[in-house]
């Protein structure tokens, strides 16, 4: 039995924080806003994770209006959000993403982004695709105001 979920969020860019996206943080001259570090792909994948599996979202599991997660790093919700599909007795099909943003490039830290992801999920990297797109300068991402990320997963039954 396969199960399908999708994800999908924006975080705005703001000077004074890290820019965290995949697990990986990126040198630019702004970073994502957010209560925890931001770290909009991340946040993709577990809410399709989650969407998958019919457990609501990301905010749901983690309440933004909790100081337990001010700051909190993305790579432990993801992890945590990954123990819930394991429970549930599904392994990774494959996830495909696409990461929205006008700037910076994302090219040279896709490999390493998908290493991550890849470990977090405990599947093969080949399981993890991971895009980026500007927008044409188009909409809010492509006036730099912020980035936007999507994502589709696919989980597998582990047969018993
Ligand atoms: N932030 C980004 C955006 C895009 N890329 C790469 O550039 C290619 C062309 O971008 P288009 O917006 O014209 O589709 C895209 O396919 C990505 O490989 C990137 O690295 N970082
Ligand atoms: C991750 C959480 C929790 O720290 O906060 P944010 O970093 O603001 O992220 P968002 O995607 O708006 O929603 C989920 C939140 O509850």
């Amino acid at each position: 039995m396969m199960r399908i979920g999708q994800g999908f969020d924006v975080h705005q860019l703001t000077e004074g924080r890290p820019l965290i996206i995949g697990g990986i943080e990126i040198p630019y001259e702004k970073g994502l806003l957010g209560h925890s570090d931001a770290d909009v792909l991340l946040h993709t994948i577990a809410d399709a994770c989650l969407g998958a599996i019919g457990e609501g979202d990301i905010g749901r599991h983690f309440p933004d209006t909790d100081p337990a997660f001010k700051d909190a790093d993305s790579k432990k919700l993801l992890s945590h959000v990954w123990g819930l599909v394991k429970e549930r007795g599904y392994t990774l099909g494959n996830v495909d993403c696409t990461i929205m943003a006008q700037q910076p490039k994302m090219a040279p830290y896709i490999e390493e982004m998908r290493a991550g992801i890849s470990d977090l999920l405990e599947a093969e990297t080949d399981r993890v695709n991971v895009k980026a797109t500007t927008t044409e300068k188009l909409g809010f991402t492509g006036r730099g105001e912020g980035i936007a990320s999507q994502a589709v997963v696919l989980l597998v039954k582990v047969e018993q």
